[in-house]
């Protein structure tokens, strides 16, 4: 059972206590606090701890399991001490508690990969041998798809953290999300975006969710006025599409949605680990096919793949 708590306390907003999470909590808050002429003490802005944020000496893949950064704080929603969760959609898994639902998002962000680095302007820049930092399975596998001759090292940590990797010369370059160092107020620490065609983002990257229980009334009025359609229906196409390839931040999948004119274009690509091979492709419809366009896509790569293209 869920709990339900007193509807005239301050409604507490979960979130993880990185500044990229708190950054987003903030935001969260600031929409609702103006779309309802409510005022900042409305709201209560609560840190959780997850696992993923505990581990920061072991590679994600290592610790394994769906929902590192999330499953926490999902507990402290069913267990009413949250009433809305702050997400990255990004790093959210498919499958949902079922007493929980995301329906609304935040007007989504740059969706690119920014390129950053000390040394270099861009991926093509560097020289044969340079070592690159990346936490990303995606991430990996498209640059050692583009560029075989580069060395890959494991990069983990928060955005700060990376940086100062980059600085201390544990590599001379490495990939974070646009939207992240934007609401960090950071893009000066970026060369520049990458281009979705050479590097097709994460799906849902640039996306901010915020969960909520299905029978809260109160909460699902307040999100009612903050959520924006078109966001929506880009991530529901690639969420259906990494549903159907049963993706998490383990395997090397990108997908990306845009609405031109009045039609959705989903794009999508799944690599090899090591990035020896790549399938891609993509799916032109309206908006209320989303979820069909993205289970359809996923079906054809999967097939075109065979079955032991992850491996
Ligand atoms: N996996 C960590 C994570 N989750 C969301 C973002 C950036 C913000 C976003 O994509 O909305 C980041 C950092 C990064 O990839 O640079």
């Amino acid at each position: 059972m869920t709990q339900m708590p007193d509807p005239s306390r301050p409604l507490k907003i979960g979130t993880r206590g990185s500044m990229l999470a708190l950054a987003q909590a903030y935001e969260t808050r600031n929409r609702l606090a103006a779309a309802h002429g409510l005022s900042a003490d409305a709201f209560e802005i609560v840190v959780i701890k997850t696992t993923g944020d505990r581990i920061i000496d072991r590679p994600l893949k290592e610790i394994g399991g769906k929902g590192l950064f999330t499953r926490e704080i999902e507990d402290a929603l069913i267990g009413g001490q949250i009433d809305l969760a702050v997400h990255s959609m990004k790093d959210m898994p498919t499958i949902q508690p079922d007493d929980l639902v995301i329906d609304c998002l935040l007007p989504r962000e740059d969706v690119r990969d920014a390129f950053v680095s000390p040394h270099f302007d861009s991926i093509a820049a560097m020289p044969t041998g340079a070592v690159v930092g990346t936490s990303s399975l995606r991430r990996r596998a498209q640059l050692a798809n583009r560029r075989p001759d580069l060395t890959i090292v494991e990069f983990r940590g928060n955005v700060q953290t990376r940086l100062r990797k980059l600085d201390d010369g544990v590599a001379s370059a490495t990939f974070l999300a646009m939207a992240g160092l934007s609401r960090l107020d950071m893009l000066d620490a970026a060369r520049g975006p990458i281009d979705p065609a050479e590097m097709l983002p994460a799906v849902a990257q640039g996306a901010i969710g915020i969960e909520r229980r299905k029978e809260d009334d109160r909460a699902a009025r307040l999100l009612a006025a903050i959520h924006d359609g078109p966001t929506g229906h880009r991530i529901a196409a690639e969420r259906a599409y990494l549903a159907r390839l049963d993706g998490s931040c383990q395997t090397p999948i990108a997908g990306l949605a845009e609405i031109r004119e009045k039609s959705l274009l989903l794009r999508g690509e799944i690599l090899r680990p090591d990035g020896s091979a790549r399938i891609s492709g993509y799916r032109e419809g309206g908006v209320a096919d989303a979820e069909t366009m993205g289970a359809d896509l996923a079906d054809e790569l999967l097939g075109r793949a065979g079955k032991d293209f992850f491996s």
